[in-house]
């Protein structure tokens, strides 16, 4: 069933500046400003890049995703625009203000270690209510999570979840595509398997990003993806960051980590 779209009119969404790449579109900052004056509100619009990987077909299910979301901790969908002829639409979203945490940690580089926890817990508790719809994010990672302020952060992009079906515990993708791999968990990298474990594994080396110094700007290339598999199956871990404190880098309990077969 469509859920009930809030339709913005293409031509009272104003451009203002380019946010930035996803996987499959292009995020803008706009302002929503029907009566002219620019009292209205900043939105996050993001378009879909029309090109071989993303159809917009996937598109539609993201926002459909997005749309039944209803959680302090998932960023807020506002609703659609269709550009005229309804060739093509936009998905608008809540602007936040602060930018993804990539960027944040990288500007405010004092964040210290208890709000680090907080930002994980509110992670967490984002990840754990996808969970309870059997949704599976695929692409947790520093670079979508985004920082409302000081004290909250939200998870978004959700252009890689999918949901899993009743009579698994997983979901099998056909085609791998441009896979974010350092944030794969190995069963993802070697079969691409996706679980509510592997989430689990992408938020380990999301942790890992803000108390260690090289933030995760990790450039792939195929021969990588070949090491990297190797190495994880031969047990190496990411290390603790060097100026990560003791407390946080106790070490995950053993149902934690991926026993590799
Ligand atoms: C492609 C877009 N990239 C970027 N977006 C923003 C952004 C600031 N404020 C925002 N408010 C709502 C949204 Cl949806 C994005 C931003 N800042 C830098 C970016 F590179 C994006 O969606 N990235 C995923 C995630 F949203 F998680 F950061």
């Amino acid at each position: 069933a469509q859920p009930e779209q809030i339709l913005f009119e293409e031509r009272h969404l104003r451009f203002i500046s380019s946010l930035g790449k996803g996987n499959f579109g292009s995020v803008e900052l706009c302002r929503y400003d029907p009566l002219g004056d620019n009292t209205g509100e900043l939105v996050a619009v993001k378009k879909l890049q029309p090109n071989k990987k993303s159809t917009l077909e996937d598109f539609k299910k993201e926002v459909n995703i997005l749309s039944i979301f209803e959680c302090d901790y998932i960023v807020k969908y506002k609703g659609v625009c269709y550009s005229t002829g309804r060739l093509s639409m936009s998905l608008v979203m809540e602007y936040l203000p602060y930018g993804s945490l990539i960027g944040y940690l990288e500007s405010y580089r004092h964040v210290n270690t208890r709000r680090m926890l907080l930002f994980a817990s509110q992670i967490c508790t984002g990840m754990e209510y996808l969970q309870t719809l059997r949704y599976v994010h695929r692409d947790l990672a520093a670079r979508n999570i985004l920082v409302a302020n000081e004290s909250l952060v939200k998870i978004a992009d959700f252009g890689l979840t999918k949901v899993i079906p009743s009579d698994k515990e997983y979901y099998r993708v056909m085609q791998p595509g441009e896979s974010p791999i350092f944030w794969y968990a190995p069963e993802s990298i070697n079969e691409s398997r996706f679980s509510h474990k592997s989430d689990v594994w992408s938020f380990g080396v999301v942790l890992h990003d803000p108390f260690s110094n090289e933030i995760g700007h990790y450039v792939q290339s195929p021969s990588i993806s070949m090491h990297l598999e190797n190495i994880l199956k031969n047990n190496w871990r990411l290390p603790a960051p060097l100026n990560c404190p003791p407390k946080v880098c106790v070490p995950l309990p053993r149902s934690c980590i991926h026993i590799y077969p």
